[in-house]
């Protein structure tokens, strides 16, 4: 036997034995009185079910099945080695998202963990509160109004470049460059496209091995993501070192991006972030920063190109903003305000086709919930799938209308695609901005249809198109 092939037995053996002993360690309590569920096989447990539900992107399916089969909107399974409680609904979401630092903590698999190591990813309790409000301070709406006309002028170079004078393209590698470069010029002031496209083809084998078995041999898709996280690292750190310089030396300014702004910034108790804190977060907010983005803009380029009507319902908002401008003048926080309609089918996208299937926190002590025992050091997840198709929250869910979005819109708990409590994600405003400056130019220049109609989306680990949603293109009569 190869000495690699020996390795991996040792690590599975290894596996073996820690799953074994905890599940030896949880049954020492015949007492307890644990949500109903199966945890399948040792380590795999139920994770292939979970994968297949992942490539069907039909996570709704998945959890609905399990709801009818244990009668309960709260079940146990075991997924990558690891005993999980699958929390379902509005009181789910609401138990978890407001018990942070009480009952619950986030947690994320080990191979995130390995892979953002000094990150906000890692963090919890005050070290996480501190961490979120330095990092907010830079994604908070006061600072990125100032970064819009930016936005605009990369969104437009972007048409220009990639879907001007095309009769057809692919969509969803297509967004990727827009939403990387966006993130890479806000974040670090990158600008030349081929240092751009370098780093980005680091990051597509850095996003494969996020979630899985963190299995470090050559081979594995974690292996190769940590190759490409720490080249990336060292990448930002050479811009970091140069732009402590720059700083000192006034070449640089401390608002121009979120480099300068975390190297100048620090807490209220005045500690600054080390620089591999500064490194492995900005690591996080490219990944989180354009990724997700780019999985909902190609699904509002796949609504829109079914649905017509709402096609040209957010053209004529659109175009109204735009007659209220001068030529050439780029968009102002004032014109994304009026924007209504467009978020509103984005957050019916959104709701429809969630582009992030939920996520994860970890129970710091023993608690009740639904009068079954939860034990300390469970995982514990939250998800979109089993709320927001829910016939009793949203009336004919399988149909697409963005008007549930206006007014007060939907129950709490009930909508939560950006997650909830002091762990929601940190970048919404800066997605609805990057979205609605997107969709700004798209409509105004292209209608469009899809070249399968049919396509299906799959999680890996972000909601993507499997065939990479090729649309035919159309010049917009506007
Ligand atoms: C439409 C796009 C996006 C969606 C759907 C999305 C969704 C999510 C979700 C579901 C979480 C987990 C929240 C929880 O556990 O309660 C999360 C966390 C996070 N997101 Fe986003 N996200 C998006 C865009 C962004 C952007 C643009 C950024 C950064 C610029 C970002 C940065 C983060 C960070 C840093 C976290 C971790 C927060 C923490 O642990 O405290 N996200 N996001």
């Amino acid at each position: 036997m190869e000495v690699n092939n020996l390795v991996v037995l040792a690590f599975i053996v290894v596996l073996c034995l820690l799953f074994i002993t905890k599940i030896v360690r949880l049954r020492k309590h015949p007492n307890l009185d644990l949500p109903p569920g199966n945890l399948g096989w040792p380590i795999v447990g139920e994770t292939f079910e979970f994968m297949r539900a992942c490539l069907e992107g039909n996570m709704t399916k998945f959890l609905g099945e399990k709801m009818d089969k244990y009668d309960s909107r709260v079940f146990k399974t075991s997924m990558f080695g690891d005993p999980i409680v699958v929390f379902c609904g509005p009181a789910g979401n609401k138990f978890l998202f407001s018990n942070e630092n009480k009952n619950v903590q986030v947690w994320w698999p080990s191979s995130v963990r390995k892979l953002l190591r000094l990150s906000l990813v890692n963090k919890v309790g005050d070290e996480a509160k501190m961490m979120r409000r330095l990092l907010m301070s830079f994604l908070n709406a006061e600072t990125l109004r100032n970064f819009l006309p930016k936005m605009d002028t990369i969104a437009q170079h972007h048409i220009m470049t990639h879907w001007e004078g095309k009769d057809e393209v692919l969509v969803y590698p297509i967004v990727q460059l827009y939403t990387f470069e966006l993130a890479c010029c806000l974040f670090l002031s990158i600008e030349d496209s081929v240092h751009i496209t370098k780093l980005s083809s680091k990051f597509e084998e850095f996003l494969k091995g996020i979630i899985g078995f963190p299995i470090n041999l050559p081979g594995t898709r974690f292996h190769s993501a940590m190759k490409a996280a720490n080249a990336i690292r060292k990448e930002i750190k050479m811009i970091l070192k140069k732009r402590k310089v720059d700083l000192e030396e006034k070449r640089a300014a401390p608002a121009q991006d979120l480099l300068s702004h975390l190297i100048v910034t620090s807490d209220p108790s005045g500690r600054f972030m080390t620089e591999m804190e500064i490194i492995d977060n900005i690591l996080l907010l490219l990944f989180a920063g354009h990724d997700t983005s780019r999985s909902v803009l190609s699904l509002v380029m796949s609504y829109l190109g079914k649905l017509p009507q709402v096609y040209e319902h957010v053209l004529k908002e659109q175009v109204e903003i735009s007659e209220g401008k001068e030529a050439g003048e780029l968009l102002q926080w004032e014109d994304v305000q009026k924007m209504r309609y467009s978020w509103n089918v984005a957050s019916e996208v959104m709701r429809l086709s969630p582009p992030v299937g939920g996520a994860y926190r970890e129970a710091i002590k023993d608690f009740t919930y639904a009068d079954y025992n939860i034990p300390k050091g469970w995982k514990l997840h939250w998800n979109t799938g089993s709320s927001h198709k829910d016939p009793t929250l949203f009336q004919n869910p399988e149909t697409f209308d963005a008007s549930r979005f206006e007014g007060a819109g939907p129950t709490p708990y009930s909508y939560v695609p950006f997650g909830g409590g002091p762990r929601m994600c940190l970048g919404q405003e800066f997605a609805r901005l990057e979205i609605l400056v997107f969709m700004h130019n798209i409509v105004k220049r292209f209608n469009w249809d899809l070249v399968n109609p049919d396509e299906k989306f799959k999680y890996d680990p972000m909601l993507e198109p499997l065939k990479g949603l090729p649309i035919r293109l159309h010049h917009s009569n506007f």
